[in-house]
This record gives C-alpha cells, sequence and structure tokens, in this order.
C-alpha cells in the first residue's frame, strides 16, 4: 500500500523490505520505512555490483523485530559512496512465473503492475533496472 501510496504521489521512497525464511518455511516480511524518518542509512543508494556495504540482519535477544545493519564489504576510500545490494537481481517474468496462493498473488499482480524503476548505479555489473522493492 505504502509503495504505491509513494508511486500515486510520484516521491520518492526509502522502503526497505526484509524476507526472512524460518525454520517452518514460513517467510516473514518486515518494511523498514525511512522514507519520512529515519538515520543517515537512509542515503545509501543501491549497487548492483553489491557496493560497499553488506546488509545483516540482526535481532536483540527477546524482539521480535528485526533490525539491519550495515557493516563495510571491504576498505572503503575517502569519498566513496556508500552502496549496498537493495536486493537479488529480478526481472518481471521471474516474479510472474512464481505461483503464490490468495491475498499475497493479488498483492505481488498489483505489484507487478508498479514500473520497475531504471537503476542508475552505473557498476559494471549493473542490469539496468532496480530490484524489485516489494
Ligand atoms: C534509500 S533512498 C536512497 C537515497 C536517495 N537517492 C536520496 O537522494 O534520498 C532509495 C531511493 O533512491 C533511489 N535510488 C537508490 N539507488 C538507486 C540506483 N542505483 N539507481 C536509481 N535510483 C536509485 C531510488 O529512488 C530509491 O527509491
Amino acid at each position: 500500500m505504502r509503495l504505491r501510496m509513494y508511486d500515486q504521489q510520484g516521491q520518492g521512497h526509502a522502503l526497505l523490505v526484509l524476507r526472512e525464511v524460518l525454520p517452518s518455511g514460513l517467510v516473514l516480511r518486515t518494511n523498514i520505512d525511512a522514507t519520512r524518518l529515519g538515520n543517515v542509512a537512509r542515503f545509501f543508494n543501491h549497487s548492483c555490483d553489491g557496493g560497499s556495504l553488506e546488509l545483516v540482519v540482526v535481532r536483540r535477544r527477546g524482539s521480535l523485530l528485526p533490525a539491519v545493519a550495515l557493516f563495510a564489504a571491504h576498505d572503503i576510500s575517502p569519498a566513496e559512496e556508500l552502496t549496498f545490494a537493495y536486493g537479488p537481481p529480478t526481472s518481471g517474468r521471474a516474479a510472474a512465473a512464481s505461483g503464490r496462493p490468495g491475498e499475497e498473488r493479488q498483492q505481488q499482480q498489483q505489484q507487478l503492475e508498479r514500473p520497475q524503476q531504471r537503476c542508475l548505479c552505473g557498476s559494471s555489473a549493473c542490469l539496468g533496472l532496480m530490484p524489485n522493492e516489494a
């Protein structure tokens, strides 16, 4: 819903969708939305080559809610842009091929109708499209 709202408003967003596969096979989805409020990480762009940062999911003892931590993936030079991979590269065709039942399938269909954003990371690994955030 938020993605559609941001699309309608024609504004950029900083919504990170975290998917964790639990031992039971269930997928826990957490939306971390720093569009209006967040720390400096909300300014980190995506890079198809993995970027300079690695994302690690952390969970404080006793907390169900995950948090993300970003660690330097290599020595970072002064003035080097801090980037990370927002997600695995996806194509509309691959997403459409995975048939999921019920509501999730409907949501997925709505997400497919969102125009996939062009990637401007400029890395040699760039596929031209941003990973699908949804
Ligand atoms: C977390 S914000 C990153 C900071 C944002 N560029 C800014 O100036 O506030 C995520 C948004 O930045 C843009 N973005 C990030 N990486 C990009 C890339 N490689 N190519 C094009 N746009 C990108 C997209 O609009 C995305 O929704």
